[in-house]
């Protein structure tokens, strides 16, 4: 396996971001469908689809249960949203598959999972909606938990996946909740390489696989460890593949650009009291400080 460090370590180079052609428009930026929220919990998807927008995303539309949409509305007016049909719980129920599938095809990513809650008809609906949907996906939260309850979780992604597990949500993946910290990396190594797709470890020093290279981020600090933080890295990544960067590397540089925002922030405003929606604010420095590194 090859392991990719920072370039100014000696290792392999982080991806480039290219420059913004002067004739362009948004539609040249990607599509982000953000798919999430449950009653309590509107914030997290909120974090993810700004977050998004802060990263170069075109468009992006949040697509959250019909009775926690107009709070969505309200956070961020740049963001569009979407009713979703509800269950009685306010939950997102198979029959919102349609309304899903129909939005994912007129995007360049879906962004799924932070807030959805936990329900049978929301394993199903999720299931459903990794294995058959082309649009490349970052899957997140709730979705990995969903999918954590199928036999093979990871098995059958209908197109490019990244999925960013917290240790909790790992070990649910992994159908291991005893699963020792030394075997992270070789386990979603294998897991990655035997799907097909992008496994982000998140933590302190994330590790990014496909099962051939293995990332190791050096940037972030325990500011970090606060409700919400892992919803806007979902949001990030969701903007670079919608951008067209491929799915390791946009996973890569995304955890990369994600911990550099909070260390911008801690620096500026200290780390004890720094929340997630502060991450927001520093997204776009991060992205100044990468394109002045080359
Ligand atoms: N503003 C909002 O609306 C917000 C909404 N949110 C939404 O809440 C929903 C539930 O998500 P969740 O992550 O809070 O709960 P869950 O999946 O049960 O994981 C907890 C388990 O994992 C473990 N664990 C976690 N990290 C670990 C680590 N680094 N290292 C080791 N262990 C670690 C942890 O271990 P313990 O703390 O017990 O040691 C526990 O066992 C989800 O939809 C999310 O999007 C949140 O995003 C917050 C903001
Ligand atoms: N001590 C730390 N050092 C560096 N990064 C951290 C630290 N603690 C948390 N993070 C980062 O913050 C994010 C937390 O995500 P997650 O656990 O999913 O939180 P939430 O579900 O509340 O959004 C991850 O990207 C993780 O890498």
């Amino acid at each position: 396996m090859e392991r990719t460090h920072r370039k100014e370590e000696g290792g392999v180079a982080l991806p480039r971001l290219q420059q913004r052609k002067t004739n362009s428009h948004k539609g040249d930026y990607g599509r982000v469908l953000a798919v999430g929220g449950s009653p309590g919990m509107s914030g997290s998807i909120s974090l993810t689809g700004v977050a998004s927008l802060r990263c170069g995303a075109g468009l992006t539309t949040i697509a959250s249960p019909k009775s926690v949409q107009p709070l969505v509305a309200q956070v961020e007016p740049s963001c569009m949203t979407l009713a979703l049909p509800e269950d009685r719980h306010g939950l997102l129920p198979m029959h919102s598959r349609d309304a899903i599938t129909k939005a994912a095809k007129n995007s360049d990513v879906v962004a799924i999972g932070p807030g959805l809650g936990r329900s049978h008809g929301l394993d199903l609906l999720i299931q459903d909606l990794y294995c058959d949907l082309s649009t490349p996906m970052v899957v997140d939260a709730d979705a990995l938990n969903a999918l954590g309850s199928r036999e093979n979780p990871l098995a059958g992604p209908g197109g490019p996946r990244v999925l960013t597990p917290h240790p909790g949500e790992f070990r649910r993946l992994a159908h291991d909740r005893e699963l020792p910290k030394g075997r992270w990396t070789d386990v979603a190594a294998d897991m990655a390489k035997r799907n097909g797709v992008v496994l982000v470890l998140k933590g302190h020093r994330t590790t990014v696989t496909d099962g051939e290279r293995v990332y190791s981020n050096e940037t972030g600090n325990p500011g970090m460890a606060t409700a919400g933080a892992g919803d806007v890295l979902t949001g990030v990544i969701a903007a670079l593949l919608g951008q067209g960067i491929p799915a390791f590397e946009a996973a890569q540089l995304g955890v990369y650009l994600h911990g550099l925002a909070g260390d911008l922030a801690a620096k500026a405003i200290g780390s004890d009291g720094l929340i997630a929606s502060d991450l927001l604010d520093y997204l776009e420095s991060a992205f100044q400080q990468h394109r002045r590194r080359r």
